[in-house]
């Protein structure tokens, strides 16, 4: 275990790190954040001995790192120094042997079978056994990145120290370097002490974070905990917004950039943007909004600009052909809600509504089997909150409606497995964080969707 009691140190003119107390635990993958100047590095340099502490002691396995000769300590810590434009005359393979230095065996430091066996995983690990034989300075700066890492693993350590180990790595070495880190953090119980100064990697891989401002400790702990919104905004002095990341149950952060214009400034959803035809009903809107989709093509959380739903009584309406159907008529699929539908043009119907709070445009298409789908382009920046009550608040109108009118679908009224809702944005102009019955968001939108599906139902009688 790596404890850090009471330290404090820097340079000969400059105090850089203050009362520094935290333990790094065997198998724990432990990251630093900080602005630059925080004194991540200098507190690396401690932690590895390269500088001493002013105050304060530096523990290893309950030993003061003083205690510990050059090569006992190399035999339990690695360093991974930010990489620099120097380049060394040696090849490869040779560079990564130096890592080997601390367990050289006897008087004449024998080279062992072992000492090969280990130079040969590790440059395999990193993927750098095809260029052994390279000079060191013919390498792209991401490939010397790979090699002194090699080199750091070599040593076989218990405590690994690296400082920004990603820098010069494309986004797929990224990856495979922190991967690899984390195997060996999880099978050979590595600890890892990396500095991050990308939050998100650090958030993704760090057991726990220790965030730093002007030497000092501001958060420490796990990446949710550290990772709130206003503590970033205060140590980075910029605005970010805070997301889960969509598969792991980690925190990311979103840079908003300041001056960015919005696009959507300066119009309206409305019935201009609809384009209603035999074969199909399209929204297009000049700007990409931000939608909520229950079913297919695009469904989930997103950003779009098309919205369209084909009739078609041949089709089968799965999100394979759906990709067919996008290319035909030219709508780019990354920026496509798509669904298709037996049913025709006499099927669809639209209502604007407004109130106090917004306004915004409902379009509701039945399909010939009684597929019923809801659209709502809302005039205002919702939260996701206010996307997911939209939602409900849109089933709940269209549920009561059938139930007022007294139509019965197969298989039931209520819960009908194809309906489809889909919620869209302009976040633009009014907040609105909600939109539940009691709110007038909800209000609109129920009065909207039972309007809507009305008029439907009426023509429907003609
Ligand atoms: N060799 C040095 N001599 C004197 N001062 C130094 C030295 N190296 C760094 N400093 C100062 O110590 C402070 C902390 O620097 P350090 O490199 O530890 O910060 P950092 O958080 O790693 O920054 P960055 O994110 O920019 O790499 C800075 O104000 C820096 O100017």
């Amino acid at each position: 275990m790596l404890t850090l009691k009471s330290v404090a140190g820097g340079y000969d003119d400059k105090q850089v790190i203050q009362d520094m107390n935290f333990s790094v635990f065997p198998g724990e993958f432990f990251g630093i954040l900080g602005p630059n100047g925080s004194g991540k590095t200098t507190l690396l340099k401690l932690i590895s001995g390269l500088l001493p502490c002013s105050d304060g002691s530096i523990q290893l396995d309950n030993q003061d790192l003083q205690q510990f000769s050059t090569k006992a300590l190399a035999r339990k810590m690695a360093v991974l120094p930010q990489l620099t434009s120097h380049a060394f005359p040696y090849t490869v393979r040779d560079t990564v042997a130096l890592g080997r230095y601390a367990h050289l065996q006897g008087v004449f430091q024998t080279w062992t079978a072992e000492d090969e066996r280990v130079v040969e995983t590790v440059m395999e690990q990193t993927h750098i056994t095809g260029f052994q034989h390279h000079l060191l300075q013919e390498l792209s700066g991401g490939e010397q990145q790979r090699v002194f890492l090699a080199q750091a693993l070599a040593q076989e350590p218990a405590v690994l120290l690296l400082d920004e180990p990603t820098n010069h790595l494309d986004l797929a070495y990224q990856k495979d370097l922190l991967d690899l880190l984390k195997r060996m953090v999880r099978e050979q119980h590595l600890t890892v002490v990396a500095i991050f100064h990308d939050v998100n990697l650090a958030s993704l891989y760090g057991d726990r974070l220790l965030l730093m401002h002007g030497g000092q400790v501001k958060a420490l702990g796990r990446p949710d905990g550290v990772l709130t919104e206003s503590v970033v905004n205060d140590v980075y002095q910029t605005g970010v917004k805070k997301n889960p990341h969509p598969s792991m149950a980690k925190p990311q952060m979103h840079l908003i950039p300041s001056d960015y214009p919005s696009v959507t400034k300066g119009f309206r959803l409305d019935a201009s943007m609809l384009d209603v035809q035999p074969e199909r009903v399209t929204f297009i809107s000049p700007a990409p909004l931000r939608t909520f989709a229950s079913h297919g093509w695009g469904s989930g959380i997103g950003w779009n600009r098309y919205v369209v739903q084909w009739f078609d009584a041949t089709c089968s309406a799965d999100i394979e052909t759906m990709g067919d159907y996008l290319a035909r008529d030219g709508f780019d699929p990354a920026q496509t809600i798509g669904m298709v539908t037996a049913g025709s043009i006499d099927n669809t119907v639209y209502y604007f509504g407004e109130n106090e709070a917004a306004s915004l445009l409902t379009v509701v298409t039945v399909g010939q089997e009684g597929t019923i789908s809801v659209w709502l382009f809302i005039n205002g920046i919702m939260t996701d909150e206010a996307f997911m009550q939209a939602m409900m608040t849109a089933a709940e109108a269209k549920t009561q409606t059938l139930r007022e009118l007294g139509v019965t679908r197969t298989p039931s009224i209520g819960p009908y497995p194809e309906d489809r809702i889909v919620v869209a944005a302009l976040q633009y102009g009014p907040n609105l964080p909600g939109a539940g019955m009691t709110i007038d968001l909800g209000q609109l939108i129920h009065d909207c969707v039972c309007k809507a599906l009305w008029k439907r139902m009426q023509s429907n009688d003609d």
